[in-house]
């Protein structure tokens, strides 16, 4: 299968990845699905909702908090390594991923998408401010504090700039996405559970579009049916394989 994989990859004209939390959990950073309960028996899906920070935006900020301080101390894996060295050496002409965990961008890689925003930026709810708190240095002082961050513009509550659901995903990223997943002939997924929409019509597009998938996963998921090659194997083992 690795040797399938290769060769696809290797043939590609317009080869894309498209990504999920299961490619940060070498990094150990945890799954949704591993997630469950994992912080004070809270559903992320419970948390990540404008109504819940509507309702009590105090444990929504505490639940980010925990989230970036967690990931913080993560660094990228192999995975996130190879994608960026495929991207180098030409064969990668862009990652789409599902993570706000900014691993990727760490590792590396340019041509980056991130559909559902990033942990490490913050915006005002109400007039256009944003920041991106690694960028401007005041990530350690934002996370020792617990009271709920005011926008320096208007004095408003500010958010997690990451999409909620319920909520719709930028329209430029989503576009983008779209347009790449049209014009890719293979797409390397790895990592994803392929339940979140509409993240998860990505691969999809690339096989309607007569592309072809390859899927990385330690066991099957929703993309598994659409797959032409499936390797069940941790992704950084199967990246490690299929760049040597
Ligand atoms: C749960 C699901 C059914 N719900 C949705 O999809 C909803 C509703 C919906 C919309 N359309 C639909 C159509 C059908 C059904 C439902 C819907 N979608 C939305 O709400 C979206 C917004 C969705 C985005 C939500 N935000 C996230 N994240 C940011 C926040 C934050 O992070 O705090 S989603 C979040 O969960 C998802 C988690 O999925 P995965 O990344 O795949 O992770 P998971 O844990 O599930 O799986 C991990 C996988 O890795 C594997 N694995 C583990 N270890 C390894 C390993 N070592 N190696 C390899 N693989 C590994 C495992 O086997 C597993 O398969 C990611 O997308 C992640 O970003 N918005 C919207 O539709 O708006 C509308 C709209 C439009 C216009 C106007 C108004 C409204
Ligand atoms: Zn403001």
């Amino acid at each position: 299968m690795i040797e399938e994989a290769a060769k696809l990859l290797a043939r590609s004209r317009f080869a894309i990845a498209f990504t999920g939390a299961g490619i940060s959990a070498e990094s150990g950073v945890p799954t949704f699905r591993g997630f469950n309960g994992l912080w004070k028996k809270h559903r992320p899906e419970e948390l990540a909702t404008p109504e819940a920070f509507r309702k009590d935006p105090y444990l929504v900020w505490e639940f980010y908090r925990w989230r970036m301080d967690l990931i913080r101390k993560a660094r990228p894996n192999r995975a996130h390594y190879a994608l960026a060295e495929l991207e180098s050496m030409g064969i990668l002409k862009a990652v789409i991923t599902q993570n706000v965990d900014d691993l990727h961008r760490e590792a590396g890689t340019g041509n980056l998408i991130e559909l559902h925003g990033n942990i490490f930026r913050v915006k005002c709810t109400s007039c256009g401010y944003g920041e991106y708190l690694k960028e401007s240095g005041k990530l350690e002082e934002f996370l020792a504090q617990r009271n709920l961050p005011q926008c320096p513009d208007c004095g408003s509550l500010l958010r997690p700039d990451v999409v909620w659901f319920g909520e719709p995903l930028p329209r430029s990223a989503l576009n983008e996405a779209f347009r790449l997943a049209e014009r890719a002939d293979v797409v390397l997924v790895i990592g994803t559970s392929g339940v979140v929409y509409p993240a998860a019509y990505i691969p999809q597009i690339v096989k309607e579009t007569g592309g072809r998938v390859i899927e990385i996963n330690t066991e099957e998921s929703g993309i598994t049916p659409i797959a032409d090659v499936f390797l069940r194997c941790p992704a950084g083992e199967a990246m490690e394989k299929l760049m040597t």
